[in-house]
């Protein structure tokens, strides 16, 4: 009882970036601290607040979802600057004014001599400052790594300079990599190549992979069992501690939590009424097609994998999600008449309720655009995927999917950049029925039940968390 008491009054603070894909892992985590008996508050930024508002998400009485506290802070923009479309300024504002205003926030709600001690601040990596505000406070701090291991161990060694790379220009080069697969310019991570238009982004993780030594842990969405090799690479360089999967309660097959409570948040009003026509489609039938919350796809595209879905034959789900601002070019757009062709055959939405779907035993497989969240979710349900990446951390997690997971194929582009239908007609003949389906969904099978085994009680991931609470506990 004594120690219960002890463990109440340990209050920790996640800080993250306000992308959907980055407050859902450490709403997650925050959740399993919440089950040891901490209190946990997520802060993060405005915009994030009028999103989820938009959404319904939250209301605006509301500051919790899933029993973890909200706060929120201004990263110095208006909420109608278009921060997608000016990143590097973003990014620098959020450094700048979000580091002041996170400070007067942790100022205001543990104060110094208050009631509340606040013991331990746990940030995500597009967030690096929060560190030195965490140091400023004389707070602990541990860095959540929301990517795999495998993103982390090559930016770890690329911006420590620590293995040779060779000239990242020449587009026929290979990095060999102690724990990876051998690696070519179409499987590293974006920001290290030349081609990278996003300044900050660079300059942002130099920062993180040169000052790792100021966090006490990192922590990482993915489970030892995963990336063994990787996470057993790091051990005396970095330690990278797994706790992931860190999806939903519901697509792990635990307790299903209420309506809009599963352990995250909605930045978009998902189209709940897909599950009532996935629930009518044939067992492993149905092909889903997503390719996150920020992508959008030029128009050649757009038309490739429409033709591709259509002459499939086969029922489809394809989130199309609306840029914020329409584009000119078409890109984004479907096809003229596409929906009226297929009105039988398949759904387009514009926000999918993803995890119900992707745990609905209909689904067939997945065209994904390799968002980390999205494929820890396909390991989770068990079944095999396309890959088709885009960028940031997307081409090495393709490689891991094909090379080291086996539970996919990678769409290949032709010469113009565009995969052609026949490319995508071949890989989902190839994955849902061809000669290869079987030891792809038997892998995908394999790393499902080795992913409920790392959550479970004695289970890798679960082990590594008490390991951490017991260490929040004791500072
Ligand atoms: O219709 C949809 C589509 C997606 N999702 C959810 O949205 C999240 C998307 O996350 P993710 O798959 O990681 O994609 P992004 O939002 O694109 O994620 C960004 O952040 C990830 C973590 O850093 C990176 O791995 C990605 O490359 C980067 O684009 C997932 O949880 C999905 O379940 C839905 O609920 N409905």
């Amino acid at each position: 009882m004594a120690s219960k008491n002890v463990k109440q009054e340990i209050h920790v603070l996640l800080v993250a970036f306000s992308s959907q894909g980055h407050m859902n892992p450490m709403l997650r985590l925050g959740k399993y601290l919440l089950t040891k008996g901490l209190h946990v508050t997520l802060a993060t930024t405005e915009i994030a607040r009028h999103r989820m508002l938009k959404s319904s998400a939250i209301s605006p009485t509301s500051n919790s979802v899933s029993g973890v506290q909200l706060l929120f802070f201004s990263d110095g923009l208006s909420l109608e600057y278009d921060r997608k479309a000016n990143l590097d300024y973003y990014m620098e504002c959020v450094g700048k004014f979000g580091s002041i205003n996170l400070s007067n926030l942790i100022k205001e709600h543990y104060p110094v001599n208050g009631q509340k001690r606040l013991s331990y601040i746990v940030n995500n990596p597009f967030v690096p400052w929060v560190v030195d505000v965490a140091n400023e406070h004389g707070v602990p701090c541990a860095l959540l790594w929301i990517q795999p291991c495998s993103v982390h161990a090559i930016y770890y060694r690329f911006y420590n300079k620590l293995n040779p790379f060779p000239t990242l220009i020449d587009p026929e080069m290979s990095v060999q990599l102690p724990g990876l697969p051998l690696l070519l310019t179409e499987d590293l991570p974006s920001f290290v190549l030349p081609s990278n238009p996003f300044g900050s982004i660079p300059k942002l993780f130099s920062d993180v992979f040169q000052n790792m030594k100021k966090y006490t842990r990192i922590l990482g969405n993915s489970f030892y069992e995963l990336e063994k090799d990787a996470i057993n690479s790091m051990s005396d360089l970095c330690p990278f501690l797994p706790i992931g999967p860190l999806v939903p309660t519901s697509i792990l097959g635990e307790e299903e939590e209420e309506e809009g409570q599963d352990t995250g948040v909605e930045m978009w009003k998902a189209e709940n009424s897909c599950i009532e026509w996935l629930n009518k489609q044939e067992p492993s039938s149905v092909i889903y097609v997503s390719f996150g919350s920020l992508v959008v796809l030029a128009a050649k595209q757009m038309q490739s994998i429409a033709t591709a879905l259509r002459n499939a034959r086969r029922p489809f789900i394809w989130v199309v999600k609306q840029p914020d601002t329409p584009r000119p070019d078409g890109s984004g757009q479907l096809p003229t008449g596409f929906l009226e062709e297929t009105k039988d055959q398949g759904l387009v939405l514009s926000w999918s309720p993803q995890t119900k779907v992707l745990a609905n035993v209909a689904l067939g497989c997945f065209i994904t655009h390799c968002g980390w969240n999205s494929v820890l979710e396909t390991i989770v349900a068990g079944f095999p995927v396309i890959a088709y990446p885009q960028w940031t951390d997307q081409p090495t997690i393709a490689k891991l999917i094909v090379d080291v997971f086996g539970k996919g194929l990678r769409l290949r582009e032709n010469k113009d950049g565009v995969v052609s239908e026949q490319e995508i007609e071949h890989c989902i003949r190839e994955v849902m029925d061809g000669p290869r389906s079987e030891q792809l969904k038997s892998n995908a099978m394999a790393f499902k039940r080795e992913a409920a085994v790392a959550v479970a009680s004695g289970g890798s991931s679960a082990w590594n968390i008490q390991l951490f609470v017991d260490e929040i506990i004791a500072s």
